[in-house]
């Protein structure tokens, strides 16, 4: 790592997820949540959402993982809130990793990797996910600016929900199936990153049957944001089932299943450190 690099998402995630717990908590303020809080759908519903979920992480969670889309419907003002979650959590010594799965041709997704990373991006993201549907070729600029930000780019790689499995296991000319041929790129797009940089992350859900091990495999050491826990019927059993090994580079992340415990910041809270307990036993092994 030259002087000017800052230290990678790698880095200052193993730091935290030792300190604190690996654990992700994602924030998808959704208008059924923000109704079942009490709260207006409108920017300043979500403002005051936000606010009492920040109160109740504190300094808890290695990382957040505001969902872009439940932000975007509200306009520039949601766009606001989003910054001052992420701006909140950064304060409290967490990592901000943006849900936004943005995909395209290789210009633009040069313009979106500059909305997101670096000092001068609109949201200085410690990390945020990306698709790969126009080829991985288009986002190794992406993964480069994550690199020289000290951040990380997740891409889907297998992701939590059924619809998503025919495409990905689909097998092109070579034999691989797709999310296959995508773990190897990630995985040499890392292995020029230099050793324990790490600027490609992959999405691998929690949900995924015991034959995704060999995709798993293929990833090398890339860091593994793991959702499908709790709402989506995968629990911490599932993590030791298919990361067996790999403890240290999972990001075991949960949102609906925390977030229903609300309005309450105490209720919120507990259900937080529900989540932070045994994703810390996870990482031990134990
Ligand atoms: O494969 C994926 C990738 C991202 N997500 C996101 O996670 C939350 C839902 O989490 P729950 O814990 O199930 O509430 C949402 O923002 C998704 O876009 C995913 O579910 N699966």
């Amino acid at each position: 790592m030259s002087s000017t690099t800052p230290p990678s998402f790698a880095q200052r995630f193993a730091r935290l997820a030792d300190e604190r717990s690996p654990f992700c908590l994602g924030v998808d303020p959704s208008r059924d949540l923000l109704t079942r809080w009490g709260l207006p759908d409108t920017a300043q519903g979500l403002s005051d959402f936000c606010e009492r979920i920040a109160e109740a992480a504190g300094d808890s969670v290695a990382v957040v993982k505001p969902q872009s889309a439940f932000f975007e419907r509200h306009g520039p003002a949601g766009l606001q809130v989003l910054q001052q979650l992420m701006k909140r959590f950064q304060a409290a010594g967490s990592l901000a990793l943006l849900d936004v799965k943005r995909g395209d041709i290789g210009s633009t997704m040069d313009a979106y990797a500059e909305s997101v990373f670096g000092p001068d991006s609109a949201y200085q993201a410690d990390a945020a996910t990306f698709t790969a549907y126009l080829g991985l070729g288009a986002l190794v600029k992406t993964i480069e600016r994550a690199r020289a930000s000290g951040a990380c780019a997740f891409l889907v790689v297998r992701s939590s929900n059924p619809e998503g499995t025919s495409l990905q296991k689909s097998k092109g000319e070579d034999g691989r199936t797709v999310a296959e041929a995508l773990a190897d790129g990630l995985r040499e797009l890392n292995e020029k990153a230099g050793p324990g940089v790490l600027p490609a992350g992959a999405v691998m859900g929690a949900t995924l049957p015991d034959s995704d091990r060999g995709v798993i495999e293929r990833l090398g050491g890339a860091l593994l944001l793991t959702p499908g826990i709790g709402a989506q019927g995968a629990g911490f059993d599932d993590l030791k089932r298919l990361f067996a090994g790999r403890e240290a580079q999972v990001i075991p992340t949960a949102t609906r299943s925390v977030l229903e415990a609300g309005p309450d910041v105490a209720s919120l809270r507990a259900a937080i450190l529900r989540h932070v307990e045994p994703a810390r036993r996870f990482r031990q092994g134990a």
